[in-house]
């Protein structure tokens, strides 16, 4: 497939504050890779430095080969969208008049806004008044401004952070659609069921240093105990070892017609985090 992100060896400083520490990773084409961490881990520093707003204090981070030094060139810049929480659009105006406004700006055809309202469910909102749109849909503009010069690779920052449930459904949707189409998504979060949902691959970041790097079910195969839980007729929760033992258990509650459900106990990949950090992602 090709990588389209090379880091390695990637620091950065701040005064005598490491943000970066060592570190590695590849972002293959097509691929929605997950940087996990709890606040203050690296993960908007890295974003900043492959999007071309900072510079490492040393190492490498390409992106489309492009060397970090290069990532301020507005071919590289065409081929990227950066979703970030500064809002920019015009509260007195239409979701359409925002996004047109943008067309004219970046030279993109007013037909495409129809596509991109489209991939964020927002056909039917487009003559709403920005001012009046809820939290939820006023981050489905943004998301569709971001897209509306088709980048091949799209940054996103805590994309969901703030929204509720529903909100969030709405943005993991469009992103998959996006991602269907072919799109490659770096997406930091501290979100783990966003990440479960999402992502091909994760990199656990805490204090800077990627810690483990999966993709999220054979990390949480790895790390499972292989333990059974039960649940019965009666109430009861009972956990059985995985293998024969576990297996016979399992027949005997069956034959009985005591069972109501059976589930794996695989960790979720917040338990895994806590596992090798120590550490609460929040
Ligand atoms: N411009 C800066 N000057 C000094 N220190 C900074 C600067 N930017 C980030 N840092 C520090 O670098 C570390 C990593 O910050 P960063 O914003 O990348 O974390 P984060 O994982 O994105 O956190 P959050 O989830 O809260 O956004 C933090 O300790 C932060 O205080």
């Amino acid at each position: 497939m090709g990588n389209v992100i090379e880091v390695r060896a990637l620091a950065k400083i701040f005064g005598d504050q490491s943000a970066l520490e060592n570190v590695n990773f590849q972002v293959e084409k097509g691929e929605t890779f997950g940087f996990l961490g709890p606040s203050g881990s690296g993960k908007t520093t890295t974003i900043k430095i492959l999007t071309g707003q900072l510079r490492p204090t040393s190492g490498e981070a390409q992106v489309f080969g492009l060397s970090s030094s290069s990532l301020k060139n507005r071919e590289y810049r065409k081929k990227i969208g950066v979703l970030t929480d500064n809002s920019g659009l015009y509260n007195r105006l239409s979701i359409f008049d925002n996004l047109k406004l943008f067309c004219d700006l970046y030279n993109v055809p007013v037909k495409r806004i129809d596509e991109v309202l489209g991939l964020v469910n927002l056909t039917d909102d487009k003559k709403k008044i920005v001012a009046k749109l809820s939290k939820g849909m006023l981050q489905r503009v943004l998301l569709a401004r971001t897209l509306l010069h088709e980048p091949e690779l799209l940054f996103l920052d805590e994309p969901t952070s703030a929204l509720d449930p529903a909100n969030s459904k709405q943005i993991h949707d469009g992103l998959r659609r996006l991602n269907e189409k072919g799109t490659t998504i770096f997406l930091t979060t501290h979100d783990m069921s966003e990440a479960e949902t999402l992502c091909d691959r994760v990199a656990f970041l805490n204090k800077g240093k990627i810690q483990l790097l999966d993709e999220p079910k054979k990390l949480r195969r790895q790390y499972s105990d292989s333990s059974i839980t039960l649940e019965l007729k009666d109430g009861r929760e009972i956990v059985l070892p995985g293998g024969v033992q576990g297996a016979e258990a399992i027949y005997k509650y069956l034959s009985a017609d005591q069972v109501v459900s059976i589930h794996s106990n695989e960790p979720t990949l917040g338990d895994i985090f806590v596992d090798i950090t120590g550490r609460e992602l929040v």
